[in-house]
């Protein structure tokens, strides 16, 4: 497994540590360990969890590093931690809080940062529009909300200059079409996730 992650990661263009390839291994077995009693997530077959979770969710970092990784970043329904324990694990300099509807899943997320030992790594129960917190610098999700609700249950919590980062399946071209006129998307980049024959596209929004 760690072959094929070192792998995934080199053709991705990120250089993580083998303590970074350590620490997303063990997130992995965490997630498939709590998985049993917690479901956390549909997908239980371990090389599928690899595939379509960790590495899915790494091929969010390229883009990140390129935009320039916040001081604060929140990951909004984050569920299981994907993408923000695989950012908090390859970004340490990043202070990453996953925000979660479901207690289980933001008590995992506590669990993972105690256990892999990740100050800047912190697990929120709660409802995002119901959060109150200081402002972040970029705000995540991935399979969470439409771009309209993922943008305006979240918009309280962009710091000035922040932006927002979906990560999504195909083109969203409806999506992006049912944005109200205050939400500008200035970009949007195809990726390619190494051992996935599927399509997926980041989205890059901020406020007008
Ligand atoms: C489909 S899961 C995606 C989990 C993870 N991001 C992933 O890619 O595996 C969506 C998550 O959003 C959470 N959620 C839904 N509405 C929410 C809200 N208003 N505030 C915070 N979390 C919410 C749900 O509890 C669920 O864990």
């Amino acid at each position: 497994m760690k072959d094929t992650l070192q792998a995934a990661a080199t053709q991705l263009g990120l250089n993580l540590s083998d303590t970074q390839l350590d620490q997303l291994l063990a997130y992995l077995a965490l997630l498939q360990k709590w998985n049993k009693v917690y479901n956390l997530t549909a997908v239980r077959d371990p090389a599928q969890m690899l595939s379509h979770h960790l590495i899915d969710s790494l091929s969010a970092l390229p883009p990140l590093l390129r935009h320039g990784a916040p001081q604060r970043l929140m990951d909004v329904g984050a569920g299981g931690g994907l993408p923000g324990v695989v950012i908090a694990i390859c970004c340490p300099s990043t202070d990453v809080t996953c925000v979660d509807a479901v207690a289980k899943k933001a008590t995992f997320i506590q669990q993972v940062a105690a256990e892999l030992k990740l100050p800047n790594l912190h697990g929120v129960h709660s409802r995002v529009e119901q959060l109150a917190t200081a402002p972040f610098g970029l705000i995540t999700s991935r399979a969470f909300a439409s771009l309209v609700d993922f943008t305006s249950l979240t918009r309280q919590h962009l710091a000035p200059g922040a932006v927002w980062m979906a990560m999504k399946g195909q083109h969203p071209a409806e999506e992006i079409a049912a944005l109200p006129a205050d939400v500008e998307v200035f970009h949007v980049e195809q990726l390619s996730v190494p051992g996935l024959d599927a399509q997926r596209c980041m989205v890059w929004m901020r406020p007008r």
